[in-house]
């Protein structure tokens, strides 16, 4: 664990952490070889696979940033975080939670065999596919861009600028994904969408292709850890209730069948994207001694050579050092 400062906030111990960040991205720069790029959605193939980069803020304005932070990349499966959010929002923690789970599934996200097998009541939970797209069909609006338009509006809301959709992701993931049809088919049968199926598709493979950087990423983050609130502006952009959830969902299920995993050895609230970016959530702190960011912070990350899961492979072992570094656990 890093000690030896008794004030973090000091522009001597930001330069000192910062060493140490960009050290230790430099050192997990090498485990990309180690994953893959995703090539099911066939234009994700185009990533540069040695690409590793970190964006840390805290509460209090103070920022770390290493590594390619500058790249921007789509959201893919972390706007699973902000569809769930955003349909909380319009229709109330109650109607959703009757409708969608909120147990991990230990499968594969995209997986099928666990609706099947299982013949749940609802999906399992919002954060793998079957969940995400029944979500997705809750979302108010007619249109995929009615629907859409809370989802940019809060994006806007939290990082002060409208993100892009990235047109040639959408139309490759819309083309190829044959297994989210499936999905979606199958929701259809039993009963579970709540409006039209092409429209839910259209509407989840745009919300998949929202541009977003890591910095992006650690600001929407930083929001969920200080439960939903702007620090500056003390407003309430997300309910504290609805953020309590998310931040629940994300630590069981937000890195799929690796979540128990992740929980256990780096602690905090997280979700992943088949893009290579993971958005993370380290909540305020309780401890005797002074720690880097102890009131909060959110991270974003970015390094699309994956692992066997579908999770970004230097990234996860990257959080996981800064983790046990800064004892970012909340266990
Ligand atoms: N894990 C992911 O990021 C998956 C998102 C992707 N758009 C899909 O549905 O397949």
């Amino acid at each position: 664990m890093v000690q030896g400062a008794a004030n973090w906030n000091t522009e001597q111990t930001q330069e000192w952490l910062q060493n140490y960040v960009d050290d230790w991205v430099a050192f997990y720069r090498k485990h990309t070889s180690d994953g893959e790029v995703a090539s099911y959605i066939p234009i994700l193939k185009e990533a540069n696979k040695d690409h590793l980069g970190i964006s840390i803020l805290g509460k209090n304005g103070m920022a770390i940033r290493s590594g390619d932070v500058g790249i921007p990349f789509t959201i893919q499966s972390i706007s699973k975080v902000i569809s769930f959010i955003v349909a909380c929002m319009e229709r109330g923690v109650g109607y959703m939670l009757d409708r969608v789970d909120v147990e991990p599934t230990g499968e594969a996200f995209n997986s099928i065999m666990h609706l099947e097998m299982k013949k749940p009541e609802k999906p399992f939970n919002p954060l793998v596919n079957a969940g995400a797209i029944t979500v997705t069909s809750m979302l108010e609006g007619r249109t995929s861009d009615e629907k859409l338009e809370p989802i940019f509006h809060l994006l806007e809301h939290i990082l002060g600028y409208r993100p892009a959709l990235n047109v040639d992701v959408y139309e490759s993931e819309r083309d190829s994904s044959m297994r989210n049809r499936a999905i979606g088919y199958y929701l259809l049968e039993i009963g579970f969408l709540e409006s039209d199926l092409n429209i839910t598709l259209e509407t989840y493979f745009k919300q998949c292709s929202i541009e977003v950087t890591v910095d992006d990423l650690a600001r929407i983050g930083m929001i969920i850890a200080n439960d939903g609130e702007d620090p500056d502006s003390k407003e309430e952009i997300i309910p504290r209730q609805v953020t309590r959830i998310a931040k629940a969902l994300m630590l069981t299920c937000g890195m799929y069948d690796a979540s128990g995993k992740f929980a256990t050895y780096v602690g905090i609230p997280a979700k992943s994207g088949v893009s290579g970016g993971i958005i993370a959530i380290a909540p305020p702190r309780v401890r005797e001694e002074e720690l880097p960011f102890i009131n909060g912070c959110g991270i974003g990350v970015y390094g699309p050579a994956l692992d066997d899961k579908g999770n970004s492979i230097a990234g996860i072992r990257l959080l996981r050092h800064i983790a046990k570094q800064w004892d970012l656990s909340i266990f």
